[in-house]
């Protein structure tokens, strides 16, 4: 059983081995048991005390040993980059990937769909969809360009990460900070899901305004892992994703050993159960920011580099409403997934682990088949229930990868085809 610390963005003390953790400053001469001393920033050094995020390692050997990075062949899939070709405005939609082939860990089952900057600008967002069937063992892996955000949709995840381990099952998510090496198990055997990966300023809870003090997803519902370590002495292979492209390096011992630290730069877990639901109780559909759990703000004000959004379980009350999402064109751009469930505002084709792409200005919303049973509904109280769907709402359009453009559905255009037209009087 592993223990977890409740709380976001908190500053921890944590060590695995009583006495591990230096007490009253970071860097003694001497670290107890001869462990060594590593500072992982997550923000600049000058960033304002608020927004300033870094933890203090104390570990088995320094993560400066080791040998240079080739490039890694394996994960074809993963981070391909993306074309620079012109981008169709279109509207595109993807079934769930297929299953990989047996002996397929997280990394190499990961495929890359969508990414809308390069990992150097220090800003957007890239969505990889995963689909593994073994244990990573012997190897970990490290993301240089981002934050890791996990949105398991099938099987569950045991993350076991540099600063302690994490069981992550459907309808939770997890996020892994930039540069933490971590390894994941599958303890059903298979696992599929989302990894939404950040490039920008860290995700962190929106503010809430006129909701007041508590709401949407609570700081104390986020749960951070306790010091973990593995002490194993074999080779360990480390690899790497950095400016977009895989690297590899073998290690004669496992990096995930950590034995204390402390800090406020950490992973996390949350349950998407225990987000509190905001919604009309008079009229209309407000907007989709109501139900935003993470943001990372852009350079400009209020729009975000990328919300991370759900649409949980819910009472629908509006009065006089047409209650689905409404037909719109949005400057940001939009990508969705679903972890269980349908979504109100597509009857057929968005299937759990499936994915789809509205980006700026393509006018979308209800379905065909969703606009005609919500026109028509008796707007008794309605729960919308065993759903979960999300969106990473970006300011920076996205470019789907050559394989993404290869393997959407095809014709997406025809959910919005056939709609009666207007009769004026
Ligand atoms: O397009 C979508 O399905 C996402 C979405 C949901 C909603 O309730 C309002 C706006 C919006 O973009
Ligand atoms: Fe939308």
């Amino acid at each position: 059983m592993t223990h977890y610390i409740p709380g976001f963005g908190n500053h921890v003390s944590t060590e695995a081995v009583p006495g591990a953790l230096p007490v009253g400053r970071n860097s003694p001469q001497r670290p107890a048991f001869g462990l060594y001393a590593e500072q992982l920033s997550g923000t600049a050094f000058t960033a304002p005390r608020h927004e300033n995020r870094r933890s203090w390692l104390y570990r088995m050997r320094p993560t400066a040993e080791h040998p240079a990075y080739v490039r890694y062949t394996g994960a074809a899939r993963f981070a391909p980059g993306t074309s620079d070709a012109a981008l169709a405005p279109n509207r595109l939609r993807w079934d769930p990937v297929a299953d990989s082939a047996p002996g397929t860990d997280l990394i190499d089952g990961m495929t890359t769909m969508l990414a809308n900057r390069h990992p150097a600008d220090l800003e957007g967002v890239a969505i990889h969809l995963y689909a593994a069937n073994r244990d990573m063992e012997s190897r970990v892996f490290m993301n240089a360009d981002g934050e890791l955000l996990f949105v398991p949709q099938d099987g569950r995840l045991e993350l076991l990460t540099e600063l302690g381990r994490m069981a992550v099952a459907p309808g939770q998510i997890a996020l892994v900070p930039r540069g933490v090496r971590f390894r994941a198990v599958l303890p059903d055997g298979a696992a599929r899901g989302y990894s939404l990966e950040n490039h920008g300023a860290l995700f962190r809870l929106p503010d809430l305004g006129p909701i007041g003090a508590n709401g949407l997803a609570n700081p104390r519902d986020f749960e951070t892992p306790v010091a973990w370590y593995e002490d194993r002495d074999a080779p360990t292979e480390v690899i790497q994703k950095f400016m977009g492209s895989l690297w590899t390096t073998t290690l004669d011992h496992s990096p995930l050993d950590v034995v204390a630290w402390h800090g406020n730069l950490a992973p996390w877990r949350y349950d998407l159960a225990r987000f509190n639901t905001i919604n009309t109780v008079s009229f209309d559909h407000p907007d989709p920011s109501i139900f935003t759990v993470l943001t990372s703000p852009s350079d400009v004000p209020g729009r975000a580099n990328a919300d991370f959004v759900v649409f949980p379980p819910r009472w629908m009350v509006a009065e006089d409403t047409f209650r689905p999402p409404w037909f719109h064109r949005n400057v940001m751009s939009e990508a969705m997934g679903l972890i269980t469930g349908a979504y109100d505002a597509k009857a057929e084709g968005f299937a759990p682990g499936g994915l789809s792409l509205h980006n700026l200005m393509a006018g979308h919303g209800p379905d065909l088949a969703s606009w005609q049973g919500a026109s028509a509904a008796e707007l008794k109280p309605h729960r919308i229930a065993g759903t979960m769907a999300f969106m990473l709402e970006s300011c920076w359009p996205y470019r789907p990868t050559s394989y993404a453009i290869e393997h959407g559905q095809p014709d997406y255009d025809a959910v919005w085809a056939d709609f009666p037209k207007a009769r004026l009087p």
